[in-house]
Protein backbone atom coordinates (compact mmCIF):
# COMPACT_ATOMS: atom_id res chain seq x y z
CA UNK A 1 0.00 0.00 0.00
CA UNK A 2 0.92 3.52 -0.64
CA UNK A 3 1.67 5.23 2.87
CA UNK A 4 -0.02 8.43 3.29
CA UNK A 5 2.66 11.56 3.80
CA UNK A 6 2.34 15.00 5.38
CA UNK A 7 4.64 17.32 4.83
CA UNK A 8 4.64 20.31 7.25
CA UNK A 9 6.59 23.62 6.72
CA UNK A 10 6.05 22.43 2.73
CA UNK A 11 6.32 26.31 1.82
CA UNK A 12 10.38 26.54 2.94
CA UNK A 13 13.10 24.90 0.29
CA UNK A 14 12.94 21.39 1.50
CA UNK A 15 9.41 21.31 1.68
CA UNK A 16 9.55 22.35 -2.21
CA UNK A 17 12.08 19.99 -3.11
CA UNK A 18 10.24 17.50 -2.02
CA UNK A 19 7.11 18.61 -4.05
CA UNK A 20 9.82 19.18 -6.92
CA UNK A 21 10.42 15.19 -6.34
CA UNK A 22 7.06 13.96 -6.09
CA UNK A 23 5.86 12.77 -9.55
CA UNK A 24 2.30 12.12 -8.33
CA UNK A 25 3.35 8.53 -7.40
CA UNK A 26 3.53 8.94 -3.21
CA UNK A 27 0.36 10.27 -1.47
CA UNK A 28 1.47 12.81 -0.18
CA UNK A 29 -0.16 16.25 1.80
CA UNK A 30 1.84 19.67 2.07
CA UNK A 31 0.65 22.30 4.22
CA UNK A 32 2.92 25.69 4.52
CA UNK A 33 2.92 27.36 8.18
CA UNK A 34 -0.75 29.25 7.48
CA UNK A 35 -2.51 26.11 6.72
CA UNK A 36 -1.06 24.08 9.74
CA UNK A 37 1.21 25.94 12.40
CA UNK A 38 3.14 23.39 14.60
CA UNK A 39 3.35 26.04 17.45
CA UNK A 40 -0.30 25.37 17.35
CA UNK A 41 -0.75 22.56 19.85
CA UNK A 42 -4.75 22.41 19.62
CA UNK A 43 -4.30 22.90 15.71
CA UNK A 44 -2.04 20.04 15.31
CA UNK A 45 -3.91 17.47 17.00
CA UNK A 46 -7.24 18.26 15.00
CA UNK A 47 -5.57 17.73 12.03
CA UNK A 48 -3.96 14.93 12.93
CA UNK A 49 -7.49 13.48 14.17
CA UNK A 50 -8.72 14.51 10.93
CA UNK A 51 -6.31 13.25 8.28
CA UNK A 52 -4.76 9.60 8.82
CA UNK A 53 -0.83 9.47 8.09
CA UNK A 54 1.65 7.09 7.97
CA UNK A 55 4.64 9.39 7.70
CA UNK A 56 5.40 13.27 9.15
CA UNK A 57 8.09 14.80 7.48
CA UNK A 58 8.63 18.19 9.37
CA UNK A 59 10.34 20.18 7.26
CA UNK A 60 9.06 23.71 9.31
CA UNK A 61 11.83 25.68 11.59
CA UNK A 62 12.88 29.14 12.36
CA UNK A 63 15.92 29.30 10.46
CA UNK A 64 17.35 32.41 10.58
CA UNK A 65 20.37 31.80 12.29
CA UNK A 66 21.21 35.61 13.50
CA UNK A 67 17.95 36.70 14.43
CA UNK A 68 17.32 33.82 16.51
CA UNK A 69 19.96 35.42 18.63
CA UNK A 70 17.30 38.26 19.36
CA UNK A 71 14.54 36.45 18.86
CA UNK A 72 14.66 32.64 21.00
CA UNK A 73 11.36 32.83 22.29
CA UNK A 74 9.83 32.54 18.51
CA UNK A 75 12.95 29.93 17.30
CA UNK A 76 12.39 27.84 20.63
CA UNK A 77 8.39 28.06 19.98
CA UNK A 78 8.27 26.41 16.22
CA UNK A 79 12.04 24.41 16.66
CA UNK A 80 11.08 23.32 20.39
CA UNK A 81 7.28 23.31 20.95
CA UNK A 82 6.49 22.41 17.52
CA UNK A 83 8.95 19.63 16.81
CA UNK A 84 7.34 18.19 20.47
CA UNK A 85 3.59 18.77 19.29
CA UNK A 86 3.89 17.05 16.14
CA UNK A 87 6.05 14.11 17.85
CA UNK A 88 3.21 14.12 20.39
CA UNK A 89 0.86 13.57 17.95
CA UNK A 90 2.88 11.03 15.71
CA UNK A 91 2.62 9.51 18.97
CA UNK A 92 -1.14 9.49 19.32
CA UNK A 93 -2.48 8.54 15.94
CA UNK A 94 0.64 6.49 14.59
CA UNK A 95 2.38 8.21 12.45
CA UNK A 96 6.51 7.77 11.93
CA UNK A 97 8.32 11.32 11.99
CA UNK A 98 11.38 12.36 9.88
CA UNK A 99 12.45 15.69 11.38
CA UNK A 100 15.43 17.58 10.24
CA UNK A 101 18.02 19.02 12.37
CA UNK A 102 21.66 20.27 11.87
CA UNK A 103 25.50 21.10 12.31
CA UNK A 104 24.60 23.98 14.69
CA UNK A 105 23.59 21.26 17.14
CA UNK A 106 28.09 20.84 17.56
CA UNK A 107 30.52 23.60 18.38
CA UNK A 108 33.00 23.22 16.24
CA UNK A 109 36.30 22.27 17.99
CA UNK A 110 36.60 18.75 16.67
CA UNK A 111 39.24 18.29 13.82
CA UNK A 112 36.98 15.59 12.46
CA UNK A 113 33.80 14.92 11.02
CA UNK A 114 31.01 14.84 13.67
CA UNK A 115 29.21 11.39 14.07
CA UNK A 116 25.63 10.89 15.34
CA UNK A 117 27.17 9.66 18.97
CA UNK A 118 29.41 12.50 19.75
CA UNK A 119 28.75 15.33 22.33
CA UNK A 120 26.82 18.23 21.04
CA UNK A 121 27.18 21.39 22.38
CA UNK A 122 25.22 24.52 20.53
CA UNK A 123 27.32 27.91 20.78
CA UNK A 124 24.04 29.77 19.31
CA UNK A 125 20.45 30.39 20.18
CA UNK A 126 19.27 28.32 16.71
CA UNK A 127 21.46 25.43 17.51
CA UNK A 128 20.50 25.33 20.76
CA UNK A 129 16.66 25.51 20.27
CA UNK A 130 17.22 22.40 17.39
CA UNK A 131 18.99 20.40 19.90
CA UNK A 132 16.15 20.62 22.32
CA UNK A 133 13.81 20.01 19.71
CA UNK A 134 15.51 16.67 19.10
CA UNK A 135 15.37 15.70 22.40
CA UNK A 136 11.75 16.46 22.70
CA UNK A 137 11.24 13.89 19.62
CA UNK A 138 13.18 11.53 21.41
CA UNK A 139 11.65 11.27 24.53
CA UNK A 140 8.38 10.99 23.12
CA UNK A 141 8.34 8.90 20.28
CA UNK A 142 10.58 5.87 19.17
CA UNK A 143 9.33 6.00 16.09
CA UNK A 144 11.51 8.87 14.57
CA UNK A 145 14.35 9.70 11.82
CA UNK A 146 16.70 12.91 12.43
CA UNK A 147 18.46 13.96 10.26
CA UNK A 148 20.84 16.11 10.46
CA UNK A 149 22.28 18.37 8.01
CA UNK A 150 24.44 21.11 6.92
CA UNK A 151 24.79 24.24 4.62
CA UNK A 152 21.20 23.52 2.54
CA UNK A 153 21.23 25.26 -0.42
CA UNK A 154 18.58 24.89 -3.66
CA UNK A 155 16.75 27.33 -6.34
CA UNK A 156 14.07 27.63 -3.57
CA UNK A 157 13.87 30.38 -1.03
CA UNK A 158 16.79 32.08 0.58
CA UNK A 159 20.45 30.30 0.55
CA UNK A 160 23.64 31.30 0.67
CA UNK A 161 23.68 29.65 -2.96
CA UNK A 162 20.91 32.54 -4.40
CA UNK A 163 22.99 34.96 -2.05
CA UNK A 164 25.95 34.38 -3.70
CA UNK A 165 24.43 34.98 -7.02
CA UNK A 166 22.41 37.99 -6.24
CA UNK A 167 26.19 39.54 -4.81
CA UNK A 168 27.69 38.53 -8.02
CA UNK A 169 25.39 40.77 -10.22
CA UNK A 170 25.58 43.63 -7.93
CA UNK A 171 29.35 44.07 -6.72
CA UNK A 172 32.74 44.13 -8.10
CA UNK A 173 33.97 42.06 -4.89
CA UNK A 174 33.19 39.92 -1.79
CA UNK A 175 34.84 38.97 1.59
CA UNK A 176 33.98 35.25 2.44
CA UNK A 177 34.64 33.68 5.61
CA UNK A 178 37.48 30.92 5.03
CA UNK A 179 38.16 29.73 8.23
CA UNK A 180 34.72 28.37 8.78
CA UNK A 181 34.71 24.45 7.32
CA UNK A 182 31.48 22.44 6.55
CA UNK A 183 29.68 21.09 3.75
CA UNK A 184 27.46 22.56 1.71
CA UNK A 185 24.06 20.25 0.74
CA UNK A 186 21.76 20.15 -1.85
CA UNK A 187 18.16 20.44 -0.28
CA UNK A 188 17.17 18.06 -3.25
CA UNK A 189 19.78 15.32 -2.49
CA UNK A 190 18.28 15.52 0.76
CA UNK A 191 15.11 15.58 -0.48
CA UNK A 192 15.48 12.07 -2.29
CA UNK A 193 17.23 10.82 0.70
CA UNK A 194 14.35 11.18 2.87
CA UNK A 195 11.83 9.66 0.41
CA UNK A 196 14.24 6.55 0.14
CA UNK A 197 13.74 6.46 3.75
CA UNK A 198 10.00 6.23 3.16
CA UNK A 199 9.40 4.40 0.09
CA UNK A 200 11.98 1.75 1.53
CA UNK A 201 9.72 2.01 5.10
CA UNK A 202 12.76 1.92 6.77
CA UNK A 203 12.74 1.14 10.82
CA UNK A 204 15.86 1.22 12.15
CA UNK A 205 15.11 4.80 14.07
CA UNK A 206 17.20 7.30 14.88
CA UNK A 207 19.95 9.90 14.55
CA UNK A 208 21.54 9.80 11.09
CA UNK A 209 23.32 12.75 9.44
CA UNK A 210 23.22 13.56 5.76
CA UNK A 211 25.04 16.06 3.92
CA UNK A 212 26.85 16.14 0.60
CA UNK A 213 30.22 14.39 0.59
CA UNK A 214 33.30 16.50 0.78
CA UNK A 215 34.60 19.46 2.72
CA UNK A 216 34.58 23.06 2.45
CA UNK A 217 34.90 26.11 3.46
CA UNK A 218 32.14 29.22 2.84
CA UNK A 219 34.63 30.87 0.91
CA UNK A 220 35.30 27.28 -1.24
CA UNK A 221 31.67 27.03 -1.75
CA UNK A 222 31.56 30.81 -2.77
CA UNK A 223 34.69 30.16 -4.92
CA UNK A 224 32.93 26.83 -6.76
CA UNK A 225 29.75 28.78 -7.53
CA UNK A 226 31.46 31.89 -9.14
CA UNK A 227 34.07 29.43 -11.32
CA UNK A 228 30.71 27.51 -11.93
CA UNK A 229 29.08 30.87 -13.23
CA UNK A 230 32.60 32.27 -14.90
CA UNK A 231 31.48 34.97 -12.72
CA UNK A 232 34.45 37.96 -13.11
CA UNK A 233 33.44 39.30 -9.01
CA UNK A 234 36.69 39.71 -7.29
CA UNK A 235 36.29 37.18 -4.34
CA UNK A 236 38.64 37.66 -1.03
CA UNK A 237 39.18 34.94 1.68
CA UNK A 238 38.69 36.30 5.27
CA UNK A 239 38.31 35.50 9.01
CA UNK A 240 35.21 35.03 11.05
CA UNK A 241 36.77 37.91 12.40
CA UNK A 242 36.50 40.02 9.30
CA UNK A 243 32.64 39.33 9.18
CA UNK A 244 30.78 40.11 12.38
CA UNK A 245 27.62 38.72 12.71
CA UNK A 246 25.14 38.61 16.06
CA UNK A 247 25.05 34.87 15.93
CA UNK A 248 28.62 32.60 16.27
CA UNK A 249 28.66 29.71 13.74
CA UNK A 250 31.24 26.71 14.26
CA UNK A 251 34.51 26.86 12.88
CA UNK A 252 34.17 22.81 12.05
CA UNK A 253 30.73 21.28 11.17
CA UNK A 254 31.90 18.20 8.61
CA UNK A 255 28.90 15.39 9.56
CA UNK A 256 30.47 11.82 8.85
CA UNK A 257 27.87 10.22 7.20
CA UNK A 258 29.04 6.25 7.32
CA UNK A 259 25.95 4.86 9.74
CA UNK A 260 23.43 7.03 7.13
CA UNK A 261 25.56 5.44 3.72
CA UNK A 262 25.60 1.84 5.68
CA UNK A 263 22.27 1.67 7.22
CA UNK A 264 20.03 3.55 3.80
CA UNK A 265 22.42 2.41 1.76
CA UNK A 266 22.57 5.86 -0.03
CA UNK A 267 25.32 6.57 -2.74
CA UNK A 268 25.58 10.08 -1.31
CA UNK A 269 26.66 13.08 -4.36
CA UNK A 270 29.61 15.04 -3.82
CA UNK A 271 29.29 18.47 -2.87
CA UNK A 272 30.86 19.79 -6.59
CA UNK A 273 28.71 17.89 -8.31
CA UNK A 274 25.57 18.46 -7.03
CA UNK A 275 26.34 22.57 -7.19
CA UNK A 276 26.62 21.92 -10.50
CA UNK A 277 23.39 20.01 -11.04
CA UNK A 278 21.68 23.03 -8.70
CA UNK A 279 23.19 25.79 -10.95
CA UNK A 280 22.23 24.42 -14.33
CA UNK A 281 18.34 23.54 -12.68
CA UNK A 282 18.25 27.39 -11.64
CA UNK A 283 19.31 28.52 -15.21
CA UNK A 284 16.44 26.30 -16.67
CA UNK A 285 13.96 28.13 -14.64
N1 LIG B 1 18.73 26.14 5.60
C1 LIG B 1 19.83 25.53 6.00
O1 LIG B 1 20.95 25.90 5.66
C2 LIG B 1 19.73 24.35 6.91
C3 LIG B 1 18.52 23.91 7.39
N2 LIG B 1 18.47 22.85 8.26
C4 LIG B 1 17.18 22.36 8.73
O2 LIG B 1 16.49 21.85 7.60
C5 LIG B 1 15.09 22.04 7.75
C6 LIG B 1 14.53 22.71 6.51
O3 LIG B 1 15.17 23.95 6.34
P1 LIG B 1 14.85 24.94 5.13
O4 LIG B 1 13.90 24.31 4.19
O5 LIG B 1 16.13 25.45 4.65
O6 LIG B 1 14.12 26.10 5.92
P2 LIG B 1 13.24 27.30 5.36
O7 LIG B 1 13.50 28.44 6.28
O8 LIG B 1 13.42 27.46 3.91
O9 LIG B 1 11.76 26.76 5.59
C7 LIG B 1 11.21 26.62 6.86
C8 LIG B 1 9.72 26.63 6.69
O10 LIG B 1 9.14 26.48 7.99
C9 LIG B 1 7.98 27.26 8.02
N3 LIG B 1 7.55 27.57 9.39
C10 LIG B 1 8.10 28.46 10.25
N4 LIG B 1 7.37 28.49 11.39
C11 LIG B 1 6.35 27.60 11.23
C12 LIG B 1 5.29 27.19 12.03
N5 LIG B 1 5.08 27.72 13.24
N6 LIG B 1 4.44 26.25 11.56
C13 LIG B 1 4.61 25.73 10.31
N7 LIG B 1 5.60 26.08 9.50
C14 LIG B 1 6.48 27.00 9.95
C15 LIG B 1 8.35 28.51 7.26
O11 LIG B 1 7.16 29.14 6.81
P3 LIG B 1 7.06 30.75 6.76
O12 LIG B 1 8.13 31.17 5.82
O13 LIG B 1 5.68 30.96 6.27
O14 LIG B 1 7.30 31.20 8.16
C16 LIG B 1 9.17 27.94 6.12
O15 LIG B 1 8.37 27.67 4.99
C17 LIG B 1 14.92 22.84 9.04
O16 LIG B 1 14.62 21.95 10.07
C18 LIG B 1 16.28 23.46 9.27
O17 LIG B 1 16.53 23.68 10.64
C19 LIG B 1 19.59 22.19 8.67
C20 LIG B 1 20.81 22.58 8.21
C21 LIG B 1 20.98 23.65 7.25
C1 LIG C 1 26.55 36.72 2.79
C2 LIG C 1 27.92 36.42 3.34
C3 LIG C 1 28.09 35.48 4.35
N1 LIG C 1 29.31 35.23 4.85
C4 LIG C 1 29.47 34.20 5.89
C5 LIG C 1 28.60 34.36 7.12
C6 LIG C 1 28.51 32.95 7.63
O1 LIG C 1 29.64 32.65 8.41
C7 LIG C 1 28.55 32.11 6.36
C8 LIG C 1 27.19 31.59 5.91
O2 LIG C 1 26.27 32.63 5.97
P1 LIG C 1 24.71 32.48 5.82
O3 LIG C 1 24.10 33.50 6.71
O4 LIG C 1 24.35 32.47 4.40
O5 LIG C 1 24.38 31.05 6.33
P2 LIG C 1 23.93 30.52 7.78
O6 LIG C 1 22.65 31.12 8.13
O7 LIG C 1 25.02 30.63 8.76
O8 LIG C 1 23.74 29.00 7.38
C9 LIG C 1 23.34 28.10 8.35
O9 LIG C 1 21.91 28.07 8.35
C10 LIG C 1 21.36 27.21 9.32
C11 LIG C 1 19.84 27.26 9.15
C12 LIG C 1 21.96 25.87 9.38
O10 LIG C 1 21.35 24.93 9.88
C13 LIG C 1 23.41 25.71 9.01
O11 LIG C 1 23.71 24.41 8.57
C14 LIG C 1 23.88 26.73 8.00
O12 LIG C 1 23.44 26.40 6.71
O13 LIG C 1 29.09 32.96 5.34
C15 LIG C 1 30.44 35.90 4.37
O14 LIG C 1 31.57 35.64 4.84
N2 LIG C 1 30.29 36.83 3.39
C16 LIG C 1 29.06 37.13 2.86
O15 LIG C 1 28.97 38.01 1.96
Amino acid sequence: MIPKILVTGSGGQLGKCIKDLDEGLLNIQYVNSSELDITNKRQVECFFEKNKFDWCINCAAYTAVDKAESDYETAFKVNVQGAKNLAESCKEYRVKLVHVSTDFVFDGASNKPYKEVDDTNPIGAYGDTKLDGENEIAKILNEHFIIRTSWLYSEHGNNFLKTMLRLSRDRDQLGVVGDQIGTPTYAKDLAKAILHIIENDLSDYGIYHYSNNGVASWYDFAKAIFDITNSSIQLNNITTAQFPTPAKRPHFSVLDKTKTEITFKLEIPYWRDSLIAAIQNIKNE
